[in-house]
């Protein structure tokens, strides 16, 4: 892939064709003498699809979540993204010149993030060196992170239900049937907060309450169905 430019182009991002997993179990492993649909495989593509495609014709440091992290002009953070999943705000945070430690505790998920940066480190030279500034680390992000001293810390736990009827996009739905729910956000975040330098973000639904007994955020950006919780540090 060459460097962004402003062209147009469709976004291909339907790689994963999912059934419906409303029945597939928790933790993704799906009972046989059920009649759960056969589980999608995961899969992550740093080159094309939604990720190529968000390179290309992304906002840059101006978009919601490089804001949210700190990313100006001539300011470039080190980060950690505690909840790697299929790594795509890692990438987009590297594509900007952070270096980014992604960490993900899922075998399954943290598989499927090892080959997708192997395939794409035999891309082009501009997804080779966006690549070289992600580090992939397996564990729990609230054990891992002791010890370490990034200036920010990204935190995107699985979303809680949602209040409305909307459906949840197909990816979301096959992640969520390996790695199921989860219910120690709060204590990541106490993690993250303990270790960030400058800044924290909690990246959650525009309509989630927020987390019970986490104080509240210094401010947020807030998008259509997302927003940005930014817990300044100091
Ligand atoms: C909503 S997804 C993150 C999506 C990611 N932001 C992206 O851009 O693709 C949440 C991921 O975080 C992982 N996760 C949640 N809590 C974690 C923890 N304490 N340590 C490591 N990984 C965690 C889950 O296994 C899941 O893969």
């Amino acid at each position: 892939m060459k460097r962004p430019t402003k062209e147009r182009g469709k976004n291909s991002d339907d790689k994963v064709a999912v059934a419906d997993y409303s029945n597939v179990h928790p933790e993704g492993k799906s009972d046989e003498n059920s009649s759960d649909p056969v589980q999608e495989a995961l899969y992550c593509d740093f080159v094309g699809g939604a990720v190529g495609h968000r390179l290309r014709f992304g906002g840059g440091r101006g978009q919601a979540l490089p804001k949210a992290a700190g990313l100006t002009k001539g300011r470039t953070p080190r980060i950690v993204d505690a909840t790697a999943g299929f790594g795509r705000d890692a990438f987009l945070l590297a594509s900007l010149g952070a270096e980014v430690t992604l960490i993900e505790r899922s075998p399954e998920v943290h598989a499927m993030l090892e080959e997708g940066m192997k395939r794409a480190r035999e891309a082009d030279d501009y997804i080779i060196d966006i690549i070289s500034r992600m580090t992939l680390l397996f564990g729990d992000a609230k054990e891992v992170l002791k010890g370490m001293s990034p200036d920010v810390v990204v935190v995107d736990p699985m979303h809680p239900p949602r209040k409305t009827t909307a459906l949840v996009k197909k990816e979301m739905r096959v992640l969520r049937s390996y790695v199921g729910a989860d219910p120690d956000a709060e204590e990541l975040m106490e993690a993250a907060l303990s270790v960030a330098t400058k800044r924290v973000v909690l990246k959650w639904p525009v309509k989630a309450d927020p987390l019970e007994n986490i104080r509240k955020p210094s401010h947020q950006i807030i998008g259509k169905s997302t927003r940005y919780d930014v817990f300044m540090i100091g």
